[in-house]
């Protein structure tokens, strides 16, 4: 008899629950009212955050209830604001898988009050050892508030490496390869049928399926890898629409002395790694606007392996290994740079060379 590979129930799970969270970022994203607020560094997060972010830690405490979590969002607010509280809870409570899983991620949430303390389960401190979870539960809310690409993000991290990678984007085409155009917004998708699941466990490989496919059945997906990129000069980069998450102007530079021609193509959220990890970009930077700035581990931890698994290098900006095992950013490291294999060194030689000169 052979044995299930591993990490096999807990990619099951993590899709799953990224599934699930799926159908509420999509109903909220349907309303007009989605409860958003500013949090101290002046980033929005709304009624889809929180709910995904308590549908997620309540599928992973019924099924690893020992595991360390760190997501992105607190409860806090949500304690004194009724009304905010209330919304939320509307939306966790009616929404389920079809099917066997809803039963695989241990049904529905208690109370309004529970799913607090749920949401507050997300707190650790994360750290070298063990296993933690990183939740981003709504990557690139400005992305989602806008109708453009956002990204529903787990990852499991073992002794400071990421083993599984699930990222859940509802407004990527199923199509691998479809081509990726600039997302100033408008690309929801309203009609059931779209949306893409793409998934890594390490040393296993990448693959993408439908995100709204059945449940019930044991559907693996398709394998997907990085298109094979001969001529870098035909390369495009793939890169955030936000200007202070990375810095374009430097990117540009550096796309010109590698004799690029295609304009970058921008997107929000780690639908930048779900799309080069599938053939449909080419590479992915994100080097540092600010000097000081620790990029979190939720923002980044299911990319990593997805793209790694796909054919990919994913260091920072010079050259260093994504380090996991730091806490809830990555403090060791600055800027990212994902490329395929065979010229990722091109790319970080010229980013090196580049980045010399600046001073942040
Ligand atoms: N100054 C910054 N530099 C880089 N990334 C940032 C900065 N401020 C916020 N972010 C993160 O960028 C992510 C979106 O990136 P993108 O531009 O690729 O869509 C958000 O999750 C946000 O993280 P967070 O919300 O955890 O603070
Ligand atoms: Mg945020
Ligand atoms: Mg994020
Ligand atoms: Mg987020």
């Amino acid at each position: 008899m052979s044995s299930a590979p591993p990490y096999a129930k807990e990619l099951r799970i993590a899709q799953l629950a990224v599934q699930r969270a799926a159908i509420l970022t999509k109903s909220v994203f349907n309303t007009t009212s989605k409860g958003t607020l500013s949090k101290s560094d002046h980033s929005p997060v709304t009624v889809g955050d929180f709910g995904a972010q308590a549908l997620i830690i309540s599928a992973l405490k019924y099924n690893f209830a020992q595991d360390e979590i760190v997501a992105e969002e607190e409860a806090e607010e949500l304690r004194t604001n009724t009304d905010l509280r209330g919304k939320i809870w509307g939306y966790v409570k009616d929404t389920k898988l079809d099917g066997e899983g809803e039963k695989e991620l241990g049904g529905a949430i208690e109370s309004a009050e529970s799913m607090l303390d749920i949401i507050d389960l997300g707190a650790s401190q994360g750290g070298s050892k063990g296993r933690i979870w990183a939740i981003d539960p709504i990557d690139g809310t400005k992305g989602f508030l806008r109708g453009g690409q956002y990204a529903v993000c787990l990852a499991l991290i073992v002794d400071g490496k990421v083993k599984v990678g699930v990222l859940g984007c509802p407004n990527l085409p199923v199509d691998d390869s479809a081509r990726i155009e600039n997302s100033m917004g408008k690309d929801q998708q309203d009609s059931e049928g779209k949306g893409v699941l793409i998934s890594a466990v390490e040393g296993q490989g990448a693959t993408g399926r439908a995100l709204s496919a059945s449940t019930g059945g044991k559907d693996d997906g398709r394998s997907i890898s990085m298109k094979p990129l001969e001529d870098i000069t035909k390369a495009s980069f793939c890169e955030s629409v936000e200007a202070a998450h990375s810095n374009q102007s430097l990117q540009a530079e550096i796309a010109k002395k590698l004799g690029i021609v295609a304009e970058s193509v921008r997107m929000d959220s780690q639908a930048k790694y779900a799309s080069i990890a599938r053939g449909a970009g080419d590479i992915y930077l994100r080097l540092q606007v600010k000097r000081g700035y620790e990029e979190k581990i939720w923002d980044h931890a299911a990319g990593v392996v997805i793209v790694r698994e796909a054919g990919g290098l994913v260091t920072d900006s010079e050259g260093k290994e994504l380090d996991f095992g730091r806490g809830r950013t990555l403090r060791g490291n600055s800027g990212i740079v994902a490329a395929p294999k065979g010229v990722h060194g091109r790319i970080l030689d010229v980013v090196k060379e580049v980045s010399a000169g600046v001073k942040l």
